[in-house]
């Protein structure tokens, strides 16, 4: 049976001002994968993002989500958002982040609200900090706080924005098993944006790379494909962490 697309993108363009960002972008998202968006500083990825969770409009062209074009409705009941700084409210506590998007869409009573919450904290290792403020917490259980929020409403498809960004190698590592048991335990579709070429080999086997020069899909396959066999230079480049020719020929000073 073929895999079942729960996102495409029809010739998605995105342009400020004269500037275009993002030329023809066609990609498909299946239920139940990692996909991950790679790509150096300012060739797009958070614009991608953001049209594909319906926070920005392309400047043409369409996203479809479950087969029909992306609607509020939609985004909010069935996509969760892990953003790069966690977007946690500082005078709140965890709990009271977390049941924040379940008492907004939800007809819910207080007491399964707690019940979800607890759960939701669970299922990313934070069991019993539900009263604790986010300055309490360290940079990786700021993330998995912001993790359980994102799940919350339990979303069929969760975009995470740099979610190892600013954290040491060992909390990296622990966000990257996370994403992967919640993948592998209940099925959530994920895509990733990460400029961390470690996270990319371990979470997942289809990477899609933009480009700032040329715009838009420059390459699309496995992270060993990419980093081995592609033809492309600029993709090479990236994935072997070299940097621009002429940029080496520094002076002493
Ligand atoms: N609201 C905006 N107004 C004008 N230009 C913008 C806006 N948002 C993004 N851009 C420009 O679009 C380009 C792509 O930005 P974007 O943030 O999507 O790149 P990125 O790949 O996510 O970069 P990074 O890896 O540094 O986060 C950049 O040149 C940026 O300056």
């Amino acid at each position: 049976m073929a895999a079942e697309k729960i996102i495409e993108t029809r010739s998605i363009r995105a342009r400020f001002g004269a500037a275009v960002v993002l030329d023809d972008v066609n990609l498909s998202i299946y239920r139940h994968e990692i996909v991950v968006i790679i790509g150096e500083s300012g060739c797009g990825k958070t614009t991608l993002m953001r049209i594909l969770i319906g926070l920005a409009k392309p400047s043409s062209g369409t996203v479809f989500l479950e087969g029909a074009p992306l609607t509020r409705h939609a985004i909010t009941k069935k996509v969760g958002v892990l953003f790069q700084n966690n977007a946690l409210f500082g005078s709140m506590t965890v709990g009271e982040n977390i049941a924040l998007p379940i008492a907004a869409y939800t007809d819910l009573d207080k007491n399964a609200i707690e019940k979800i919450v607890r759960m939701k904290l669970g299922m990313v290792g934070l069991a019993g900090y539900e009263n604790h403020l986010p300055s309490e917490l360290s940079g990786g259980m700021k993330k998995k706080a912001a993790l359980a929020r994102a799940l919350a409403l339990s979303p069929s498809i969760l975009f995470l924005d740099e979610p190892s960004s600013g954290l040491d190698p060992i909390s990296a590592a622990e966000i990257d098993e996370l994403i992967l048991h919640i993948n592998r335990s209940s099925g959530t579709t994920m895509v990733v944006v990460t400029h961390d070429l470690a996270s990319v080999f371990t979470l997942t086997r289809r990477v899609i790379m933009l480009g700032k020069v040329k715009k838009g899909i420059v390459a699309e396959g496995t992270p060993e494909f990419l980093k081995n066999e592609c033809k492309d230079p600029f993709v090479k480049q990236f994935f072997n962490r070299q940097p621009r020719p002429g940029t080496t020929g520094w002076q002493t000073v």
